[in-house]
């Protein structure tokens, strides 16, 4: 469904003019249904491969290679076209939730907003639909979360309510960029199993990017290791820990003994609803 080819990415300084090479000429497919890591250290390129996808590579950038979605080219629209499949078939989970929702709306209008159908439904059913996804992904007290804004509400929980709305939304492609790295540990698990749990219910395709490869590899099919902007390897988590190819692939799993075992998936949920701690932060 995702067919990246020969994606490469230069920036130019804007001062001396030199132009950096950034991403070099990297390719990979997903298929409906799979989760596909994109891991590496820092600095390797996977948020500029997501970048790339979405359309959003920074100004100057120069971008070549080709990116389709279910056969269509998405480096070849722009516009309403852009716009309209960046809305519907996309849906982007970032670092920080904080930064996709906005701070003056209580939240359950961005999950009414990102609704195709909210305006036909009505406001009644409307806030009964939010109120069902958020209680889907675990959250226990909907009317006071629908009710409360963003700065209320922990990093955990604002989490979810993005995990919810862009399921909601049945996208083609999930893009995760590092989705509970600014979450605490226990937090963590908990988002990561969820995420986990209702691209596998809903069979959605998913581009996971990170630099945890245990987290990697507990909630992907396959993963592609990222170095200085290069894919050195794509494999399962279990062809790459028992055959790596590359030193590069090799050196990451010696310094990861405690890689998921095959067939193990994301870390127990725990309990299926769980009340969160008032304004906490994350
Ligand atoms: N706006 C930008 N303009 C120019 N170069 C950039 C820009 N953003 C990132 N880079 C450079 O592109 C390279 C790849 O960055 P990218 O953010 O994709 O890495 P990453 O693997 O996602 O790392 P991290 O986990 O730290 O986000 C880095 O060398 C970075 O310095």
């Amino acid at each position: 469904m995702l067919n990246v080819r020969d994606l490469a990415l230069a920036v130019t300084d804007p001062v001396t003019g030199d132009e950096t090479a950034i991403l070099h000429g990297n390719s990979f497919e997903l298929a409906q249904g799979e989760a596909l890591g994109l891991v590496g250290e820092s600095g390797s390129g996977k948020s500029m491969t997501l970048r790339c996808i979405l359309g959003i590579e920074p100004e100057g950038a120069r971008v070549s290679g080709d990116i389709a979605l279910d056969g269509v080219d998405l480096r070849g629209i722009s516009g309403e076209r852009l716009r309209r499949l960046r809305a519907d078939d996309l849906a982007l989970i970032a670092q920080n939730p904080h930064g996709a929702l906005n701070p003056v709306l209580p939240v359950g209008r961005f999950l009414i907003e990102g609704m195709s159908d909210a305006r036909s439904l009505g406001r009644e059913a409307a806030a009964t639909r939010a109120a069902e996804l958020l209680s889907d992904v675990g959250i226990a007290d909907t009317e006071r979360v629908l009710r409360s804004y963003p700065h209320q509400l922990s990093g955990g929980m604002l989490q979810r309510v993005i995990i919810a709305g862009a399921i909601s939304g049945q996208p083609k492609l999930l893009l995760a960029d590092e989705p509970t790295t600014a979450l605490d540990v226990t937090t963590q698990a908990e988002v990561v199993a969820i995420l986990d749990e209702k691209r596998r219910e809903f069979g959605l395709s998913m581009l996971f990017v990170t630099h945890d490869l245990d987290l990697a590899a507990a909630v992907c099919d396959r993963l592609a290791v990222m170095k200085d902007g290069r894919i050195v390897e794509i494999g399962t988590p279990e062809h790459l820990r028992d055959h790596p190819e590359s030193d590069y692939t090799r050196s990451l799993m010696d310094a990861r003994p405690q890689l998921y075992p095959a067939g193990h998936h994301a870390p127990d949920p725990g309990p299926p609803h769980i009340a969160d701690a008032e304004g906490t932060g994350s």
